[in-house]
């Protein structure tokens, strides 16, 4: 029996067609009381349920080449250009291939494709469509970035502290480290900075996977007879040689990624021939200069990355590591500070405040429990009383715990590792110092004339048209662990000096004190500062607990 009798046998036997064709309408069956418009619209349905072909949903996106208009341009590279443009009311950065595509170039957009719609992580730019059919313009649709790193860096004018590098040093290290730990693995084949694109909140992500390839873990790559892929500059000596490699390519290019990142210098500017460059990197292992003042931990980090054996070179979770360690040691300048940080929150910029107080109480000894109760307290610190011990953790949070974020009452008090660095460098070392640095902030606190953290211009606010003579202290906003008094000078002229910390000392003057309570005291009458300026929001923190004896 062929398939068509078979068809028409089971059509004549199935028994709901035979109650429609004997009832010339209506079905019997009380299940299927429809009339027969309504059978022929189910039918009809079903016909079109039938004709629906399921889309391709295992392949990129599509983006039709009509729904892209493109603007400004961002960059150029070798494959094409890359535009701002818009696609579905949204803005989006597109990389329009060359007009004329061969072959290859056809084969490396389609993987550049195909790799880019796999891989999802904050730290690679996100891949949104592409239009991939021809004869049409093949695009790449992506998140629109603010610029690439390259440019930020080699821009003298743009302010980027060290620990905001290091910080974007790991996020680029954290994007290569889910590429290196994807199975299969994904090699970059062409990180250099002009690949690593910053957004507004200066969070980098690795973009242009156009070189990058795919491998099983452990596998070895060698490049065809069309020579070597990637950027000559950034490239491992092994893939300049068109030797055997694997993602260990990747860390020597992220070594001149870190040297660059550090000394914003444009790289390798001597060489400007092709041959000699080669023989440089390989033979006579020339890598760029790193500066005498580079941390020791980051030139450690960078030579071990563009070592000339693949082996020697750290993988990228050691990279991300290391870094880590780094921006610590940046942020809190103070020894034992850094160690408490990395020993409890080492992969986080910051901890809840109740997170950071169970660890700090536990630091200084003031507690031994995970938990610091107010008997726990008093047992490590007979000499205070309750209250005091308590008055001194209010005024600890008043000084390190950010402003809450989030919405909706699920805001959390924060403690950022920076704020907790600068803290240390005001008040003292955590080694020696110990408990009594919470003593230290509230006796400062306890003055008048003590504003803590306000800009220059909120202080010249605050003495506007105050007598001559009025002063106030504040923390300097320039120079770590200094502090600044701004006074009002002769005819209303509003003044700031620095109170410098020599050695851990206050000095104004030439003159050394051991606090800056002393260095006012002593220095009032040389100095010209007479009345303290009122409005200092710690001095109602500490009034409200003297009056009440307990402070919320
Ligand atoms: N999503 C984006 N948002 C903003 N700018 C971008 C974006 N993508 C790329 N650019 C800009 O375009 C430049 C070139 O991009 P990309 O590296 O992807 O192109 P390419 O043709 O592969 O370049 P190359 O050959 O130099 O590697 C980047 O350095 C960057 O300045």
């Amino acid at each position: 029996m062929n398939n068509q009798t078979n068809y028409y046998f089971n059509y004549h036997n199935y028994p709901q067609q035979q109650y429609f064709q004997q009832n010339k309408g209506y079905i019997k069956d009380p299940r299927y009381y429809y009339s027969q418009q309504q059978l022929q619209q189910q039918q009809q349905q079903q016909q079109m349920a039938n004709n629906y072909t399921q889309p391709d949903i295992s392949g990129p996106p599509e983006i039709s080449e009509f729904e892209i208009q493109t603007e400004s341009i961002l960059g150029d590279g070798s494959f094409g250009t890359v535009y701002k443009g818009r696609c579905r009311q949204k803005d989006v950065a597109v990389k329009v291939m060359l007009k004329q595509v061969d072959e290859k170039t056809l084969k490396d957009f389609r993987k550049e494709v195909a790799i880019m719609s796999k891989i999802f992580h904050p730290n690679i730019v996100l891949f949104l469509g592409a239009c991939t059919s021809l004869p049409g313009k093949l695009m790449i649709c992506t998140e629109l970035m603010k610029g690439n790193l390259e440019t930020l860096l080699l821009d003298p004018n743009i302010k980027l502290p060290l620990i905001t590098r290091m910080k974007m040093a790991k996020d680029a290290a954290l994007g290569v480290l889910w590429l290196h730990s994807s199975n299969p693995v994904f090699i970059h084949r062409d990180l250099k900075t002009s690949n690593l694109l910053v957004d507004s909140n200066l969070t980098l992500k690795v973009c242009d996977f156009g070189l990058s390839q795919i491998k099983q873990r452990g596998e070895n790559l060698k490049d065809g007879q069309d020579g070597a892929k990637g950027t000559p500059l950034w490239m491992a000596p092994e893939v300049l040689q068109g030797k055997l490699f694997n993602e260990k390519a990747d860390v020597y290019s992220f070594g001149l990624v870190l040297w660059q990142i550090y000394t914003r210098q444009e790289l390798f500017p001597e060489f400007d021939n092709f041959y000699k460059f080669v023989a440089a990197i390989c033979e006579k292992v020339v890598r760029p200069p790193i500066p005498d003042d580079c941390p020791r931990a980051l030139k450690q980090l960078i030579m071990k990355c563009w070592d000339p054996s693949p082996e020697v070179r750290p993988g990228f979770s050691e990279i991300v590591s290391t870094l880590e360690g780094i921006i610590i040691d940046l942020s809190i300048p103070d020894e034992y500070g850094a160690i408490m940080w990395k020993n409890h929150f080492k992969h986080v910029d910051e901890a809840t405040w109740k997170d950071f107080l169970n660890v700090f109480a536990n630091f200084v000894g003031l507690t031994n429990a995970s938990t610091p109760s107010m008997s726990d307290l008093l047992q490590f610190s007979p000499n205070l009383n309750g209250s005091t011990i308590e008055l001194n953790f209010k005024c600890l949070k008043a000084i390190i715990v950010s402003p809450p974020k989030g919405v909706g009452g699920q805001e959390e008090e924060v403690v950022n590792m920076e704020q907790f660095g600068k803290v240390l460098a005001w008040f003292g070392n955590l080694k020696d110092d110990g408990s009594q640095i919470l003593d230290k902030i509230r006796q400062l606190m306890e003055c008048a004339w003590f504003h803590g953290d306000i800009s220059t211009s909120e202080s010249e606010n605050r003495l506007h048209k105050k007598p001559e003579g009025t002063f106030l202290v504040r923390f300097s906003t320039s120079e770590p662990g200094a502090y600044t008094i701004s006074k009002v000078s002769k005819n209303g002229v509003i003044s700031h000096q620095r109170i410098h910390r020599p050695g851990g000392k206050f000095q104004v003057n030439n003159s050394k004190y051991l606090s800056v309570k002393d260095l006012i005291s002593g220095e009032a009458q040389a100095l010209g500062i007479a009345t303290p300026c009122l409005g200092s929001r710690f001095l109602s923190l500490i009034y409200k607990s003297q009056i009440s004896g307990y402070i919320n």
